[in-house]
């Protein structure tokens, strides 16, 4: 049966998120959400539209104000700004991109790099390096120096990731990384992130495609009107019947 305690799964979490609660006026976006991410982990967040995934990454992230709960990163307050979470190995790819049209995929993936003196190496010679490694991971070599508005979606979302990537992160928000994207993109992306945990870096998603969580998830964590309603690993969560009546079904249904 899936776990329902609030307890941390994990001893030793990257990211621990502890009785979140955000409110927008009257509407209580996420009430008393608790979970957390280990080390190499991935864990998926799931739920209907409006369930609240991405309010809980945009209070990791310090962009919402918490009406109460705790978010640490290695056991400590998670910093508030980009520049600290950057600083504290913490990337995020967004659900519009968020790419600079004009500027090439090479330059989006320096961005970072200069950021992140520990990450990347603020010398020249080191952060191209790093630039044509990340390239290569992601299969954009060809493509480093074409403008990103010139670029078809499915390769944009490829370099939003590779700049996400870029600065070696710990810990990797990924805002819907497989929207929008065919099944060979969303295989690729799948192997991209496997490997992305395997070398140790914890990953959270949110994501609409279940077949693509089920296959990459850790454990899951299922949220419906800000509250979690089940957690566990993909099968067991997948036959929860909570699940079931408030997104997977809805999901086959439509
Ligand atoms: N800045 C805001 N101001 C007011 N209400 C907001 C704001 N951001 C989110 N909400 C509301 O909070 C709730 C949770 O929204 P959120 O975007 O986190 O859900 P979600 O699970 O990410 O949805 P989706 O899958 O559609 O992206 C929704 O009712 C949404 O309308």
């Amino acid at each position: 049966m899936p776990d329902r305690t609030p307890t941390p799964s994990s001893a030793d979490p990257r990211l621990a998120v502890d009785g979140l609660t955000v409110a927008f006026g009257g509407l209580v976006a996420l009430d008393d959400v608790t979970f957390d991410v280990g080390h190499g982990e991935t864990v998926a967040l799931i739920g209907p539209n409006g369930a609240g995934k991405t309010t809980v990454f945009n209070a990791i992230c310090g962009l919402v104000r918490r009406r109460a709960g705790a978010i640490r990163l290695d056991g400590r307050p998670a910093p508030r700004t980009s520049v600290g979470l950057t600083a504290a190995g913490v990337a995020r790819t967004l659900q519009g991109l968020g790419l600079f049209d004009g500027m090439t995929v090479a330059e989006h993936l320096l961005v970072p790099l200069s950021r992140a003196p520990r990450a990347g190496g603020t010398r020249a010679g080191e952060a191209s390096d790093r630039v044509a490694q990340v390239l290569d991971d992601l299969d954009l070599t060809a493509e480093a120096a074409r403008r990103v508005d010139e670029l078809p979606y499915p390769v944009r979302k490829r370099v939003a990731l590779a700049r996400a990537l870029a600065a070696r992160p710990s810990l990797l928000l990924l805002d819907e990384p497989a929207g929008g994207l065919g099944s060979d993109d969303i295989d690729a992306l799948a192997a991209v992130v496997r490997k992305v945990a395997a070398d140790g870096c914890s990953v959270l998603l949110v994501e609409h495609r279940v077949d693509f969580v089920m296959g990459l998830a850790d454990r899951v964590v299922v949220l419906d009107f800000g509250r979690v309603i089940a957690r566990g690993a993909p099968a067991d969560v997948q036959t929860d019947p909570a699940v079931e009546a408030a997104y997977l079904g809805v999901t086959a249904a439509s």
